[in-house]
C-alpha cells in the first residue's frame, strides 16, 4: 500500500507550522523524521491519524484520494502518540486483549521482555517508561498496514531501546512506518529514509552530518 502526501498545510492562527509538498510512505519501508522541538512532527502524525484537521491537504492512498477522518474506522494506521492513551483503571493483562483482537499478536505482547513483571498491575500504577513501552507494543502489534511512532524511545530505559528497535525491524517488511524521536541514533538505526522538518518543509537527508547542517544537532559535540 502507498500513502502519498502531495500537499499538507497546517496553521495555528496566523502561524504556519506545516507546508509540506511531497512525502511517500509505502508498506515495506520505515521513514524517519527529525526536527527541533515545535517543528511540527507530532502535528503531522495527528493529521495523518485523523485526530487533527489540516488547513489544506491533498492525500492519496494507492492513488485514491484519502481523507484521514476515515483512518481509524478503516484500521489503516496504528499510532503511538507522545502522550499516554490507555485508561488507568484496567490491569495490563486485561487491556492487551481489549486493544488487540488477534490471539497470536496478544501473545507477542504478553511474551515481550519485561511485560510479565507488571502484567498484574493497573495501568495507572505503571511508571511512565513502563506505560510507554506497553503502548508501543500494543500499537506495533496491531494488524494495521501503517504505523506512526511519536517518540517510541523517550522515557524508556536503554535496555528496552534494543527491544523496540528489534520489534520495528521485525515489522519493517510488512508495514509502512513513520518514526520520530530525539534519540536520533535509534531512529537512524531502524529507518530506510530520513527527512528533517525545517520551517514547515520536509527536507530529505542522506547523512547524519546534515542534521548538524540544518541546526538540529550542535556543530561541536
Ligand atoms: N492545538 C494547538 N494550538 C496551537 N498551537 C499548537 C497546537 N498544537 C501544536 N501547536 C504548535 O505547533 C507547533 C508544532 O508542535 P508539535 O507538537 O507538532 O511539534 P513537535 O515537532 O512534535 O515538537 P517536539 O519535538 O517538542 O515534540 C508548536 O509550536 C506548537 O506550539
Amino acid at each position: 500500500m502507498h500513502l502519498a502526501i502531495d500537499k499538507l498545510e497546517k496553521s495555528f492562527g496566523k502561524r504556519a507550522i506545516l507546508k509540506l509538498n511531497k512525502l511517500d510512505l509505502q508498506t515495506g519501508e520505515t521513514v524517519g523524521i527529525f526536527g527541533r522541538n515545535g517543528s511540527g512532527k507530532s502535528t503531522l502524525m495527528k493529521i495523518l491519524f485523523g485526530t487533527m484537521r489540516a488547513t489544506a491537504s491533498s492525500l492519496y492512498l494507492d492513488t485514491v484520494p484519502f481523507d484521514p477522518a476515515t483512518t481509524i474506522a478503516r484500521k489503516l494506521i496504528a499510532y503511538l502518540p507522545q502522550h499516554s492513551f490507555l485508561p488507568g483503571g484496567f490491569k495490563v493483562r486485561d487491556i492487551i486483549p481489549l486493544v488487540i483482537a488477534d490471539g497470536e499478536a496478544q501473545n507477542r505482547v504478553f511474551y515481550s521482555p519485561g511485560i510479565a513483571s507488571f502484567e498484574n498491575q493497573r495501568i495507572g500504577s505503571l511508571s511512565m517508561g513502563q506505560l510507554k513501552y506497553l503502548e508501543f507494543l500494543l500499537v506495533a502489534y496491531l494488524d494495521h498496514p501503517f504505523l506512526l511512532l511519536d517518540e517510541p524511545f523517550s522515557m524508556i530505559d536503554p535496555l528496552y531501546h534494543q527491544v523496540i528497535k528489534e520489534v520495528i525491524g521485525s515489522l519493517k517488511a510488512s508495514k509502512g512506518i513513520l518514526v520520530t524521536d530525539h534519540y536520533y541514533e535509534n531512529v537512524w538505526a531502524v529507518t530506510n529514509r530520513h527527512y528533517i522538518l525545517v520551517d514547515g518543509l520536509l527536507l530529505p537527508i542522506e547523512t547524519k552530518e546534515e542534521l548538524t547542517k540544518h541546526g538540529y544537532l550542535p556543530s561541536r559535540r
